[in-house]
């Protein structure tokens, strides 16, 4: 296969993703609706010739046996190069089940033992684009770190925005950027659809900080590397047990500050996602008559290409199983 095959096969799998579970928008059952989208993508992957090792799943083959860990995706044929696969189905469970913006599904890809193994725990995050890459730093305080990006970015600093995810263990996060004025966007769910902002002036977002999933923190770690832009890390487990996770990642030194590059340490990273409902950078699906339309970012890293995909998927026909 060749590589930006990859690229394009990868969008067909946020995609299908993304329509088997809006289909059920707003029906209230996470469980269904997350299943759903679990389904669009296998079915999708059943058709993408490569030799894909799920890396980052939906959880360990003994929890719950969906997208889990070590699970082959792919045609797996003779011949094919073998590749590390972090999938989020669906990013934002919730939102889809209430209907609420900013749900995506994404995936990255890259070559056999190149994605950092995350752990399902939790992580320390904050990321930028680009133009502020090389300015943040984890070890400063929120307030340092507004200061650095303003100036990297030209502004002053209330004019940069922060997005921060609603929960109780962001309430000093808050406050910080608060305090000097920043402007904060608190959102409910889905910090990939947050990181992924901040490398598009267009969608107005300068800065993702907070602690959030780490499995997410991988994923937006493809994308920003992707985009030439930077994500700092800090893993939080809670007890010995996660401790040991993160050590059997790899991980030997859990406090080490962990970048984009040390979490995807190939040069060679696709990272695509697909929005559900509309998010900063993306429309979410949209339905009129007999289609969907579907809007999606796919990326590559060694080549510099970026793409925004609109598909038009006519549903009696397509290939993608919505669920009834
Ligand atoms: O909901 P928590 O436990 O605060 O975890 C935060 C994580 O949950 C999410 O908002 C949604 O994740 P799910 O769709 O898996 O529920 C992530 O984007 C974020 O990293």
């Amino acid at each position: 296969m060749v590589n930006h095959d990859i690229a394009m096969g990868i969008v067909r799998v946020t995609e299908a993703a993304a329509l088997a579970c809006s289909n059920l928008l707003g029906r209230g059952d996470v469980d269904l609706i997350e299943k759903a989208a679990v389904d669009g993508v296998r079915h999708a992957f059943d058709l993408l010739p490569i030799k894909g090792r799920v890396v980052i799943g939906e959880c360990d083959l003994d929890k719950k046996p969906i997208m889990y860990i070590g699970e082959k995706v792919g045609t797996w044929e003779d011949g094919l190069k073998e590749y590390d696969v972090a999938i989020d189905p669906l990013d934002g469970s919730i939102l889809v089940a209430k209907g609420r913006p900013n749900a995506i599904s994404a995936v990255a890809v890259s070559e056999k033992g190149r994605i950092f193994r995350a752990p399902q725990i939790y992580m320390k995050k904050m990321a930028v684009g680009p133009k502020a890459k090389g300015c943040i730093d984890l070890n400063k305080s929120l307030v340092e770190n507004i200061k650095c990006v303003a100036e990297a970015l030209n502004k002053d600093v209330e004019e940069v925005t922060v997005m921060i995810q609603d929960r109780p263990r962001h309430k000093d996060l808050i406050e910080e950027a608060r305090s000097v004025g920043a402007r904060v966007k608190i959102f409910g769910e889905g910090d990939i659809a947050a990181a992924l902002a901040t490398a598009f002036e267009e969608t107005g977002v300068d800065m993702l900080v907070g602690i959030g999933g780490a499995p997410e923190g991988v994923l937006a770690a493809a994308a920003l590397k992707c985009l030439g832009g930077e994500i700092l890390v800090r893993l939080m487990p809670e007890n010995q047990r996660q401790i040991d996770m993160c050590k059997r990642a790899g991980l030997l030194d859990v406090e080490k500050i962990l970048s984009q590059d040390d979490l995807i340490t190939s040069d060679d990273v696709y990272f695509s996602a697909t929005a559900i409902t509309d998010s900063d950078l993306l429309r979410g699906i949209i339905y009129k008559e007999n289609y969907a339309t579907t809007h999606s970012v796919v990326m590559r890293s060694s080549n510099g290409v970026l793409r925004f995909v609109d598909a038009i998927h006519k549903l009696d026909t397509s290939l993608i199983k919505v669920q009834e």
